[in-house]
């Protein structure tokens, strides 16, 4: 992005609140002018002061300017960090709408903490360039100005002394701009990359802890802060350059200025209140000239964040163009139905022409080898992904005619990696159906046997379940899960089944569950315990990205090899590890 084409983006930013933002660096530009009133009026009283007394009056207007100029001041600045904030909440509103609605392979292919870091680092350097840069610039460049056209107007000859120091100062500083640019990114992705890497550390905390991995870790993250570390140690080298070049300039013009004012008042040229007015000129120049120099270091920065916040909201999303017009559930039509459903992750085929049904109020188990592609079918059902041939229905109805949200909201998803949210029981219930009532919640929690288990805690359905629901077992929050997803009233509940082994109770209790939610809906689970796929009616085996069996469990132990070899292996392995076979057993 060239600079032109970034700085038009950043004034694009502050659509929608110009006319404040103009305001506000009007009011902070009204206060520097106020405060260039006071050498004038220093230089009135120092000159009148041989020909009659100061007046109290006199004090009294200075005084009185000052305070103006700090209400003014202050109330300017205020404008300009609220529409600075306001800026960055349109942009953060933005962006949070996007990065909860990206496609499934957008979150794949960049890293969480990465666009996490997007939405909370970049986007706070957007608000330091619309509260601090702008005003800088504008009141830097205007008082700048006026100081330059008022000390031009005391003294010519001494102004051009000013000038021409002052511009070596400024051939410096625009050689350095492209390098603080550069040093700017780098050090935005430097801590996008430490976010991502914080990231991965903390979301597998326990993980970490295990493999004894906090040295490897912290050096890692300690690497990725290093470099940020590295790119802001250069970003600062070269403002700690352009900054004393600029106040070196401007304070050697003022020893020149002193010197040949000094002669120039000796010969009578000029009076002793002019060359004083002119040297607080010069010594006013410094601020608006480093206020100039810092907005620019900082529009840089904002350019690179600014590059960032674009790429993170241009990112693909989910496109819903249909309309939310409920689709009437066709009556006896399978409520969900693969036909000759073709998918492969990039160029790798993973279904090759599935084909199935799942008949209302039924329960089907789906089995096949690790990497079959069992999750792909939730996934396709779930329209996480489009398949690349073939049709996926719903009651009946086309998948790709309905809206997404009526089709999400008839099935009903309970993943293997359970997401429990921080938060309280209740408020995870609640997820899916924030509306339902206590009689509801009671119902789920029977079915999914909890009840128990809440009417123990001291602080019931308000207790905290811990981040990522971690104070809760895994059985307990796989029925928390289950419980949420039923509350919704789904037609189809698509359940991957826990593959490590339950105890007994919360297995017990998981079996019992499933057993009532098979009364409320039909239910598609990925099975990896035998007792759930005998206790299925049905049974898909899913192999080479078709389906290789379809029947009941008696059935396929005489007619598919495969589901005969995945159930005797996984029934060694329970051998082996010296659990029930008959129960404990998984076939996925
Ligand atoms: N997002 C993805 N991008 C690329 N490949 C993927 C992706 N998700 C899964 N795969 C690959 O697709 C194949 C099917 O994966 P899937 O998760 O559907 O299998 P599965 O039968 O559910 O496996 P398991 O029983 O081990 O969970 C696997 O080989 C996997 O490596």
């Amino acid at each position: 992005m060239s600079d032109r084409a970034g700085f038009r983006d950043l004034l694009r930013l502050t659509a929608g609140h110009r006319r404040v933002l103009t305001l506000a660096i009007v009011l902070t530009v009204a206060a520097s002018g106020l405060g260039m009133l006071q050498p004038l009026l220093v230089r009135h009283g120092i000159d009148s002061v041989g020909t009659r007394p100061l007046s109290w009056w006199f004090i009294a207007g200075i005084a009185g300017l000052f305070l103006v100029q700090a209400a003014v001041d202050g109330l300017g600045l205020f404008m300009l960090e609220r529409s600075g904030e306001r800026v960055v909440l349109s942009v953060r509103k933005r962006l949070i709408a996007r990065l909860l609605r990206l496609r499934m392979p957008a979150y794949e292919d960049h890293r969480l903490g990465d666009l996490i870091s997007r939405l909370s680092v970049d986007t706070t350097v957007l608000r330091d360039v619309v509260s601090t840069a702008s005003v800088q610039l504008v009141a830097g460049g205007l008082t700048g100005l006026g100081t330059a056209v008022l000390m031009l107007l005391l003294d010519p000859v001494l102004f051009g002394l000013v000038a021409a120091t002052v511009s070596v100062a400024a051939v410096v500083v625009a050689a350095l701009l492209g390098r603080l640019r550069e040093a700017g990114e780098r050090t935005q992705r430097g801590v996008g990359e430490m976010a991502a890497d914080l990231e991965r550390a903390l979301g597998a905390i326990r993980m970490v802890r295990a493999n004894r991995a906090e040295p490897r870790e912290e050096r890692r993250i300690g690497e990725r802060a290093e470099s940020a570390f590295a790119a802001g140690v250069q970003a600062a080298k070269l403002t700690s350059v352009m900054t004393p070049a600029v106040e070196l300039a401007i304070r050697g013009s003022l020893l020149l200025v002193l010197l040949i004012g000094g002669a120039r008042v000796a010969a009578n040229a000029t009076s002793l209140g002019e060359l004083v007015a002119f040297l607080l000129y010069a010594t006013y120049l410094v601020v608006p000239l480093i206020s100039l120099l810092q907005g620019i270091g900082l529009v840089q920065r904002g350019m690179g964040a600014l590059q960032r916040v674009h790429e993170a909201s241009l990112l693909p999303v989910e496109s819903d163009t249909v309309p939310r017009s409920p689709i009437l559930p066709v009556r006896s039509a399978p409520v969900l139905e693969f036909r000759e459903v073709r998918f492969s992750y990039g160029k790798r085929t993973v279904l090759d022409g599935v084909s199935f049904r799942v008949e209302p109020r039924t329960s089907v188990a789906l089995v096949g080898k690790s990497g079959a592609g069992k999750s792909t079918v939730f996934s396709l059902a779930e329209r996480f992904y489009q398949p690349f041939s073939g049709t996926v229905l719903l009651n009946g109805a086309d998948l790709n005619g309905m809206s997404l949200s009526d089709c999400r909201s008839r099935l009903a998803l309970v993943d293997q990696n359970v997401p429990i949210l921080h938060g309280t029981l209740r408020e995870n219930l609640l997820y899916a159906a924030p509306d339902a009532d206590a009689e509801d919640l009671a119902r789920v929690l029977e079915t999914v046997n909890l009840a128990g288990l809440v009417a123990g805690l001291p602080d019931g359905l308000d207790t905290q379940v811990g981040e990522r629901g971690n104070m809760l077992s895994g059985g307990e929050r796989q029925r928390v899960a289950i419980a949420r997803a039923l509350l919704t009233r789904p037609d189809l509940l698509l359940l991957d089944e826990p593959s490590a082994h339950l105890d007994q109770i919360n297995e017990f209790a998981l079996t019992m569950a499933l057993e009532r939610a098979g009364r409320e809906c039909a239910l598609l689970i990925i099975a990896h315990r035998l007792a759930t796929v005998r206790r299925a009616g049905r049974i898909l085996v899913l192999d080479e990205g078709r389906i290789a069996g379809d029947g009941t469990h008696d059935e396929l132990t005489v007619s598919c090899p495969l589901y005969r070899r995945l159930v005797e292996n996984q029934l060694s392995e329970d051998r082996s590890t010296g659990s029930r076979p008959a129960e404990a057993a998984s076939a996925g």
